[in-house]
């Protein structure tokens, strides 16, 4: 398609190409006679999504790249720095969907997992053995999931509301709810009503915490609350109205000091800073505070200089650095925005262990891998049909885990002259199965990388002490190798 679809592209070219394709497509003698598009098809003119990485000298610029590429390993990206492509590896768990939700269900432990990997029949493939040590099955999925729980912070009217209503607008597809630390203020008592403006509201003793940690922990835990509703003018909380707060997919906290307590910074999955500037959170401070709070503009420049500044530079701004992401200009920024909540989606779609183990990649499931789930599960299938869909599956995560391997960029020039620019494997591979049920993964890794060298351990494990090593056979050179270990947990689930 690059060279078909140059400055001169027309759906005419590429047809009288096709109409003069071989008779043998795959020839290679006659794919030089009768040149075919080559396989950049999808390379058609697109936009490409251009992102710079900036930061000071080792702040971690590299690393970051090599992590946003790690992730978007079903993307073809290209990364263009000072010196040249390097490869980087990582340690990769690589686990099908169904078994990671079987494995996970309201009991897991690693425990368990080793447990059945150690009574693993002598004959992986035995659906008679599996039936002796029934796996999980993957009715877990229907085990409560943990909100995702969002902190956002920043300086008093630096945006944060505005913030967590675009995320909320975005989300529309997903059950938030939004908490306000403000709803947590302590009412004031009748003394220091009377001297309201010497009372600092932006102190974190302002905040009864307690009371906070007790409504997120309920709605973390999936019940729903009664959350307090303040009252900004009389500075008092309504005293027979709640709002209730449902618990939901997403939580998100937001306050000027909802990252000072380590205990409320514990509960957040992710914590986001609206860093706004100085100037503009004062003005807005005081159109907001004189129209909606009752105020009057003096009041507001008062308090301002004697509580709200010096309690942002002693306990907002010092919080900043919990901050996993941190959001110039509040709510103009739309990239900032999106980027969060794209995070979001991900996260929410993704399986519970992956937010705990960032190496863990589960496989996405088709309807054509739970098929054959469903058949290696029947307890009526016969030793043939179960040996050959494991083998599919096999074949299928075997592929995916040689996805996550580096590669370095390579060039070609295609039979039509052209060159194209793709990548070249990582040559330093080998396998290394555990015995006996890692040696069902063998014949699949033979199949997808030629020549590979496959190494073997046998472990034992004593009580609950620890495993120990009673065999191993590696490659010698294994240290300079990437190694794809092979450690099946097998069963059928019946
Ligand atoms: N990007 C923006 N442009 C203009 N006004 C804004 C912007 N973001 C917030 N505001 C206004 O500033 C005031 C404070 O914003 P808000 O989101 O409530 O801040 P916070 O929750 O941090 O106190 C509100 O009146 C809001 O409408
Ligand atoms: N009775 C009160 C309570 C709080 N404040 C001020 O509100 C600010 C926090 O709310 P934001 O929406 O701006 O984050 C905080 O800076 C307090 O000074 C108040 O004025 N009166």
């Amino acid at each position: 398609m690059e060279a078909a679809a140059g400055a001169h592209f027309t759906g005419l070219r590429l047809d009288s190409l096709r109409l003069s394709s071989p008779s043998d497509p795959f020839s290679p003698s006659s794919a030089k006679a009768f040149p075919m598009p080559v396989d950049d098809s999808c390379d058609a003119p697109r936009q490409p999504f251009v992102i710079g990485v900036s930061g000071g000298s080792a702040s971690g610029k590299t690393t970051v790249c090599d992590m946003i590429i790690q992730q978007l390993h079903d993307h073809r990206v290209v990364l263009v720095y000072q010196f040249g492509l390097r490869e980087r590896g990582r340690e990769i768990v690589l686990v099908p969907e169904k078994a990671m939700e079987a494995a996970t269900g309201a009991h897991f432990t690693g425990l368990r997992l080793d447990s059945l990997r150690l009574s693993s029949p002598s004959d992986p493939f035995s659906p008679s053995s599996a039936k002796a040590f029934p796996m999980p099955v993957d009715d877990s999925c229907d085990a409560p999931r943990q909100p995702f729980v969002i902190g956002v912070s920043g300086g008093s009217a630096s945006g944060k509301t505005t913030v967590c209503d675009m995320i909320i607008q975005q989300l529309h597809d997903h059950r938030v709810v939004l908490v306000y630390q403000d709803s947590f203020y302590c009412g004031l008592t009748a003394e220091e009503s009377e001297h309201v403006h010497d009372y600092n509201f932006d102190h974190p003793d302002a905040f009864d915490t307690e009371q906070l940690l007790e409504c997120m922990g309920k709605l973390k835990s999936g019940q729903s609350v009664n959350v307090p509703i303040y009252d900004f003018k009389n500075h008092r909380r309504c005293s027979e109205s709640f709002r209730k707060v449902n618990a939901s997919d997403v939580i998100i906290l937001e306050g000027i000091l909802v990252f000072h307590d380590p205990r409320v910074r514990s509960l957040m999955d992710m914590k986001i800073f609206v860093d706004t500037d100085a100037d503009i959170r004062l003005a807005r401070r005081i159109r907001r505070d004189t129209v909606e709070r009752g105020r009057d503009v003096n009041s507001v420049l008062e308090q301002y200089g004697r509580f709200v500044k010096p309690a942002f530079d002693d306990f907002v701004l010092p919080s900043k650095k919990y901050a996993d992401v941190i959001i110039p200009r509040g709510g103009d920024n739309h990239v900032a925005i999106d980027l969060i909540v794209q995070h979001i989606r991900t996260k929410l779609g993704q399986h519970d262990l992956c937010k705990i183990y960032p190496n863990v990649y589960v496989i996405q499931s088709t309807f054509q891998i739970r098929g054959m789930h469903t058949l290696i599960r029947d307890r009526e299938i016969t030793t043939p049909d179960f040996v050959f869909y494991s083998d599919r599956l096999i074949r299928l995560v075997v592929e995916h885990g040689l996805g996550h391997l580096p590669f370095t960029e390579k060039q070609v020039v295609t039979p039509t002259g052209s060159v194209y620019t793709g990548v070249d494997f990582c040559k330093k591979l080998c396998g290394v199965s555990i015995v006996r049920s890692g040696e069902s993964m063998e014949n699949a890794l033979r199949a997808c990388c030629k020549g590979i060298k496959i190494g073997k351990i046998l472990i034992h494990r004593e009580g609950d002490n620890g495993k120990h090593l009673i065999y191993e056979k590696l490659p010698g050179d294994i240290s300079e190798r990437h190694v794809l270990l092979l450690d099946p947990v097998l069963g059928t689930g019946t």
